[in-house]
């Protein structure tokens, strides 16, 4: 039955699942009824494991479109309802009681109740482990709105005392109940001055602000959904009193990129029209940095390849003592032998330096890389240009996009981000931080919520907001692999929904330290969400650089930029000859 409903429901589409099938189906489902007197403990857990984990491609399918519908505040209730009927009459009254107090409250009175006992622990300690939630797909889908008063409440508790970074909110926090009030009171109020750009709700606020807030943010607008408004007072806000109006990038920046295609690098650069042209001085600096970053990498491999050259010819030995030490740099065998093979057809039984080695090795490695040096063009004809950020967790997906973000709100680009990682509370946060340094909205929802829902409902409000791009975030939970394909296939087909050729980008930060593995990574990544370029990141400090060149060799999918550091500037465009010189260890 609920798959009967479940299954119409995707078949039309989000407002169309909003329709009738959903209450003539509703009815039938008795056993829901029935099963619930048995056990009544278990609703909660069946709604914390809403998310994606279905398992099925088909049920993937069903829950994502379910999901959409129960994120957008037409129709949600009709469906989901069958199961939860108790839920779902306590969602709308809720939001309005939460509202319009702090709401932290109110929080903590609701969490404890409702939502069971197992689902938050599972989700809070241990975001990876997805084992509890995927059990419980073809339900998840449809209870998505319900699921939303209890989850949240769990999760997001814990969320406040995990982030250490957050602890300026609790302190400004004081001056924020003022903002607060009016907001949910009168929706209107802050979105106003931003409306022309984004008409979005405001529930994040609550949500980000208060640890026990769940229950009211989730209630406030949409069931899944929050939109954090770039600079107002959400949660970090606190200061921003003034950010608060400031929509988003759209105003500053006085360059506002029309429709068509830009270029990415050091800044924003629209095709034939004149742009701010960076200055010079930067990428002095940032070569000296980049040699920096990769010097652990250089000095290893210059200081092993000056040991086999110490007055010796170039002879076989030679050559397969070299070859060693550049595959063991992660270089690749590809490139290792392009490297020996252009050093003896020049160089055969004759003196080498390790300096003529290293000259060699730089050009050769730069011939490797010019391919996929290629600068990220975004087709602004899309609106939003929608880019999916993939990776393995911890290789610096939610860390590149605020880079990113940064990039593109500097060059006058209107930017909306997507907490995608529904599974991390502090992935979410992160992402809300970054959304607030780089004044783009943020849209984001209850800890294990339905990360495709969320994806379709963060595209449909970039569209309403004239959003030039759309940066939305994933989990990448590779230890369960029939999962992660599951959710990253299911939201590129919720995607595609609503742009047939979404996403526009797919990309793969890769972290650099973790060597050879980065390789499987990128195989995987590429073969689930289509992956068509890729962020190096963690080029800093770490000695197995070279497996940037192993990759490329190997898969020469475009390398848009590397990252080396935490900080919003330590994105660069990719410079095939400025690494490979780099790396090299010559000037
Ligand atoms: N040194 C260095 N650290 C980085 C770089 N990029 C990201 N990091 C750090 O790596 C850690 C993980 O980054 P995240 O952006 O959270 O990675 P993620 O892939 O989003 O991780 P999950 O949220 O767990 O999925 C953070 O501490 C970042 O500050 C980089 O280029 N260099």
């Amino acid at each position: 039955m609920a798959f009967g409903f479940i299954k119409k429901v995707f078949s039309f589409g989000k407002k169309e699942a909003v329709e009738q099938p959903a209450e003539d189906e509703v009815l039938p489902p008795l056993n829901f009824d029935a099963l619930k007197a048995l056990r009544p403990a278990e609703e909660a857990p069946a709604e914390t494991p809403s998310p994606l984990r279905g398992g099925s491609i088909d049920e993937v399918d069903r829950g994502g479109v379910v999901a959409e519908l129960e994120v957008t505040p037409s129709g949600p209730a009709d469906h989901l309802p069958l199961k939860e009927g108790e839920e779902t009459a306590p969602q709308t009254p809720q939001p309005v009681v939460p509202e319009p107090k702090p709401a932290e409250q109110p929080v903590p009175v609701e969490p404890a109740p409702q939502p069971a006992p197992p689902e938050e622990p599972k989700p809070e300690p241990a975001p990876e482990v997805p084992a509890p939630e995927p059990e419980k797909p073809a339900e998840q889908p449809a209870p998505a709105p319900s699921p939303v008063e209890p989850e949240p409440a769990p999760a997001e508790v814990p969320v406040l005392p995990e982030e250490p970074s957050v602890p300026e909110v609790p302190e400004e926090v004081p001056a924020q109940p003022a903002p607060l009030a009016p907001e949910p009171t009168m929706r209107a109020p802050e979105p106003e001055p931003v409306a022309p750009a984004i008409p979005l709700h405001l529930e994040g606020k609550v949500a980000a602000q208060r640890p026990g807030g769940v229950v009211g943010s989730s209630d406030a607008t949409p069931s899944v959904a929050e939109t954090i408004p770039p600079g107002p007072s959400d949660h970090l806000p606190l200061k921003g009193g003034e950010d608060a109006q400031p929509s988003p990038v759209a105003e500053a920046p006085a360059p506002k990129p029309s429709a068509g295609k830009v270029t990415v690098q050091k800044k924003v650069e629209q095709k034939a029209e004149v742009v701010e042209v960076a200055a010079p001085a930067p990428r002095q600096s940032w070569f000296q940095r980049l040699r920096q970053g990769l010097s652990r990498s250089s000095k290893e491999l210059s200081g092993n390849i000056a040991g086999i050259f110490t007055k010796r010819k170039l002879d076989e030995d030679t050559l397969q003592d070299l070859e060693d030490v550049l595959i063991r740099a992660d270089l690749g065998v590809e490139t290792a032998l392009r490297v020996t093979d252009a050093l003896a057809s020049t160089r055969y039984g004759k003196d080498v330096s390790d300096h003529e080695v290293r000259s060699i090795m730089a050009v050769e490695i730069e011939k490797v890389l010019t391919h996929v040096a290629v600068p990220l063009e975004l087709d602004l004809s899309h609106k939003p240009h929608v880019i999916l950020v993939v990776g393995v967790n911890g290789t610096g997906k939610t860390t590149t996009i605020g880079k990113l973000a940064a990039k593109l709100t500097e060059g006058g680009l209107s930017v909306m981000l997507a907490a995608g990682d529904t599974f991390r509370a502090a992935a979410i946060e992160q992402l809300k931080i970054w959304g607030e340094r780089t004044k783009s909205p943020v849209i984001a929802s209850k800890l294990g919520a339905d990360a495709a829902g969320l994806a379709y409902d963060a595209f449909e409000k970039a569209k309403e907001a004239g959003s030039d791009v759309l940066i939305i975030d994933t989990a990448g939970r590779l230890q369960n692999k029939t999962e992660l394909m599951a959710e990253l296939e299911k939201i590129v087909r919720v995607l595609g929904k609503l742009d047939p050729e979404a996403p526009h980008t797919v990309l793969q930060t890769v972290d650099a330290t973790t060597g050879q593995n980065a390789l499987n990574q990128v195989e995987i990544f590429r073969n689930i969400a289509g992956v068509n370029g890729l962020v190096m990141t963690k080029l800093d400090g770490t000695a197995r650089g070279g497996i940037l060149v192993a990759i490329a060799a190997k898969h020469k999918l475009p390398v848009y930029f590397i990252g080396v550091g935490e900080q919003v500037d330590d994105l660069e465009p990719f410079s095939a000859s400025d690494f490979a010189k780099a790396i090299a260890g010559v000037a």
